[in-house]
């Protein structure tokens, strides 16, 4: 069996190393020359791994990895629909659709094949890519056909749980980058580790109340694609949303060219709360703070200064 990638970044590079180890694949990046992968340096990929810029190469596999930017998926799926149409899709990127409110899942979807999956779930590129223990979340509607892809994506170190609830395991993994940035900032503007608990705790409530409404099922907020995922990355260093929150914070600059999921997700959730009435304000904040519509003290006051109400 052939597995292709799509996106050689981080993510993708480091799906590619690891499955690597027991299937073919095909690791497709827009502008990639060679072996080495901009965005994971030191990583070798097994020999079993072509590397290539020609994405016909990627037409021969029997499942297709979208490990994108969330921003890029849509024109991505639309500009290669003819290319896509009725294969494999699993999506493996983390947010909403700036422009339709969308999941990533509900995108594949317009390509007209069998049920498309998300894999998601606390993992550091860098951890998967050197074989370290790695445990994700892998989505789809249709269980036999996510039993199939749960035994494809496997590896020795790579252990997949599986789950029929889309909705939840997407919107775990978009909204949980939303709160890492508030945790980076938090710590940024050195408000200390009980603030960060805090935040992260009634991020997670949030994260639910959205959810939910979308008819998410409250276990899988609670496993890896939602509760995993929030402590992994609002707690380390490695995170890229961790790490542009602490700039916020500390207002210092950040490289405008890193990939952080959350910025976008954010002001598309805050959009979708005030449509939907439902109370989201951390992430609300957010979106404001990194539209610099409003500034850190500011955010502050008004998140401690709401009315005190049961948990
Ligand atoms: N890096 C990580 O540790 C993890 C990342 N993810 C998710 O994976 C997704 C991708 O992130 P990373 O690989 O980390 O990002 P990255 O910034 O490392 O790489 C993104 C790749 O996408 C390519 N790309 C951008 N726009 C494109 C387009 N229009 N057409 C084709 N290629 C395009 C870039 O050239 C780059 O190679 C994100 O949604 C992220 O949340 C999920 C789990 C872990
Ligand atoms: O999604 C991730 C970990 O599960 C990667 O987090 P960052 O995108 O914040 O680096």
């Amino acid at each position: 069996m052939t597995i292709a990638i799509l996106g050689a970044g981080a993510f993708g590079a480091a799906l590619a190393a690891t499955l690597g180890r027991t299937t073919d694949v095909v690791l497709w990046g827009r502008n990639q020359t060679g072996r080495a992968i901009a965005r994971l340096p030191g990583i070798e990929l097994p020999e079993t791994v072509t590397v290539t810029a020609e994405i016909a190469d990627t037409d021969a596999a029997e499942v297709l990895l979208l490990a994108l930017p969330m921003q890029t998926l849509a024109p991505f799926v639309d500009t290669h629909l003819a290319r896509l149409s009725g294969r494999r899709l699993v999506a493996c990127c983390k947010g909403v659709d700036l422009q339709s409110g969308l999941g990533p899942v509900e995108i594949l979807a317009r390509a007209g094949g069998p049920a498309p999956a998300v894999l998601t779930g606390p993992s550091f590129a860098a951890d998967i890519a050197i074989g370290l223990p790695t445990a994700l979340t892998l989505a789809c509607t249709d269980d036999q056909l996510g039993a199939r892809l749960q035994g494809q994506l496997s590896t020795p170190t790579l252990r997949l749980y599986r789950t029929t609830d889309v909705i939840g395991a997407e919107l775990g993994g978009a909204l949980k980058n939303v709160i890492a940035i508030a945790s980076g900032v938090v710590i940024g503007a050195g408000l200390g580790d009980s603030a960060r608990a805090a935040l992260m705790t009634r991020g997670y409530a949030e994260m639910q109340r959205l959810a939910l409404a979308h008819g998410a099922r409250p276990e899988t907020l609670a496993g890896l694609s939602g509760f995993g995922d929030l402590v992994l990355t609002c707690t380390s260093d490695h995170s890229r949303n961790f790490r542009f929150g602490r700039a916020l914070g500390q207002g210092s600059a950040f490289d405008p060219t890193t990939t952080v999921e959350g910025a976008a997700t954010a002001r598309a959730v805050a959009r979708i709360a005030r449509e939907e009435k439902i109370d989201m304000p951390i992430s609300t904040m957010v979106a404001a703070l990194v539209d610099g519509k409003i500034g850190l003290t500011d955010a502050m006051q008004s998140l401690l200064s709401r009315p005190l109400k049961p948990e």
